[in-house]
């Protein structure tokens, strides 16, 4: 057995109490061995990630984005949804090269594993590249060719829809089982009901998850309660999603009836408060969701909707706006925005991941805690979701594979990544001008 030691450091447990332990990773599975006091683990490890003065933490999951997006931060700010789509990204994005995909995960991939995030989701096109970027980061994604049938030929809008399909299909269980896919129809309302009915069915009989932005905004919901009569979840588990497996991001504008059916589904809900706020979205609410029973992930979004990947600072924005939108200080505590983050989005994506205990995968990082503003260490839960930044991250493991050590990434030349991108996005820009 190939073993890797993190050592002499504190771990969160998953009843989020805090141990003094080492962590025993079988490097030929990528999973977890064994979690317990450095005196009683006698194995001699061939590798040692240097924990002290740090907690290991489950790798963080970003279960909603859109990798490539990276190339877009900052490139269109301060406005609404349908308007930054249709007035700037979308146009945008009709200028994307292949090339300008592939740089912009890699991009996306530097920041996450710099900032202890092992797992993401990514709905995008030009998927196939996104893929070879998580095979060469070392990360965990669940991937889906994104389709739409707006403004589509009833022709191109099913080739889309096959492109997903078929990209689901082929893709799963690639990069020594890293990657999943799921079927990715972009949303309730830009994708026609015979075609989304058409793509459920074709994930089922692939035994793949689908996933969607759902009740996002309030120009979401109108037209479907407006046109059939039923709020959109409802639509939704109509045309055969909530399904197990599947994952809707957003779920803002959802009442009471709509929660009762994600609690009643095996669904998950995929919380991006920062997306939310900054699109003027809504403030999801969370705290009833939970209390309601629902599983709830958390994601970013793209970059150019948050505008950044640490989904240190999505939990803290979790934590806040959950408060804010409960009317309630209460609400959302530390430890759950931080379970949102792990197993919450862990379990959005069916990853083995989120945990810090033997059998788990071995998607973890370490912070360093002796930093001034994790001092003093009254609560380190509540230093995770009130006062953690990415940039506190010191190792980042996926897989049982060292990503990054001391803050130097190791399966990605990060400097080399950040000029291309600087090039890519500049020439991209150009060619919307
Ligand atoms: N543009 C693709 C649609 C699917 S890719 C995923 C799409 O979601 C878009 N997107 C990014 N953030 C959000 C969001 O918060 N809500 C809805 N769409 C978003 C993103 O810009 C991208 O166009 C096509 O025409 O076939
Ligand atoms: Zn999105």
């Amino acid at each position: 057995m190939n073993t890797l030691r993190i050592a002499n450091g504190r771990v969160l447990r998953p009843d989020h109490s805090i141990a003094e332990a080492d962590v025993l990773i079988d490097q030929s599975t990528g999973d977890i061995d064994r979690v317990a006091a450095p005196d009683e683990i006698d194995a001699t490890a061939e590798e040692t990630l240097d924990a002290g003065g740090g907690l290991v933490v489950p790798g963080l999951v970003n279960a909603h984005g859109h990798a490539p997006m990276t190339l877009l931060r900052g490139y269109a700010d301060d406005k609404p949804l349908d308007a930054w789509l249709q007035e700037d990204i979308w146009p945008a994005e009709g200028e994307l090269t292949a090339e300008d995909i592939r740089v912009g995960t890699e991009l996306a991939a530097v920041e996450m594993i710099r900032t202890g995030t092992t797992g993401f989701v990514d709905m995008y096109f030009e998927e196939p590249h996104v893929a070879g970027v998580v095979e060469s980061s070392g990360l965990r994604a669940m991937l889906g060719h994104g389709f739409v049938s707006v403004g589509k030929s009833e022709e191109g809008a099913r080739e889309d829809m096959e492109k997903s399909v078929n990209f689901a299909e082929q893709y799963d269980g690639l990069a020594g089982g890293r990657i999943s896919t799921a079927v990715m129809p972009h949303s309730l309302t830009t994708v026609n009901e015979e075609l989304l009915r058409e793509a459920v069915e074709r994930a089922r009989e692939a035994d793949l998850p689908v996933h969607i932005h759902a009740n996002e905004t309030e120009d979401e919901v109108a037209p479907i309660v407006d046109e059939r009569g039923v709020r959109p979840l409802a639509y939704a588990e109509d045309v055969g999603l909530l399904a197990d497996g599947d994952f809707l991001a957003h779920c803002v504008h959802v009442d009471d009836e709509e929660i009762e059916l994600l609690a009643d589904s095996e669904a998950v809900a995929v919380h991006c408060p920062a997306s939310n706020a900054k699109l003027a979205s809504g403030i999801a609410p969370v705290a009833e969701m939970l209390d309601a029973g629902v599983t709830v992930g958390l994601g970013t979004d793209g970059a150019a909707s948050n505008n950044d990947l640490d989904m240190f600072d999505e939990i803290r924005d979790a934590a806040m706006l959950g408060k804010l939108g409960a009317d309630d200080a209460a609400a959302v505590p530390a430890s759950a925005a931080v379970r949102m983050a792990t197993e919450g989005s862990a379990a959005a994506l069916g990853f083995d991941s989120g945990r810090i205990e033997a059998g788990a995968n071995a998607d973890l990082a370490v912070v360093d805690l002796d930093a001034a503003h994790l001092t003093p260490e009254h609560d380190l839960v509540s230093h995770l979701a009130y006062a953690t930044s990415g940039q506190d991250v010191r190792h980042t493991v996926c897989d049982g594979e060292v990503l990054m050590e001391d803050r130097e990434i190791q399966t990605l030349d990060a400097e080399a990544v950040k000029e291309r991108a600087e090039e890519q996005a500049e020439a991209l820009a150009d060619r919307v001008a």
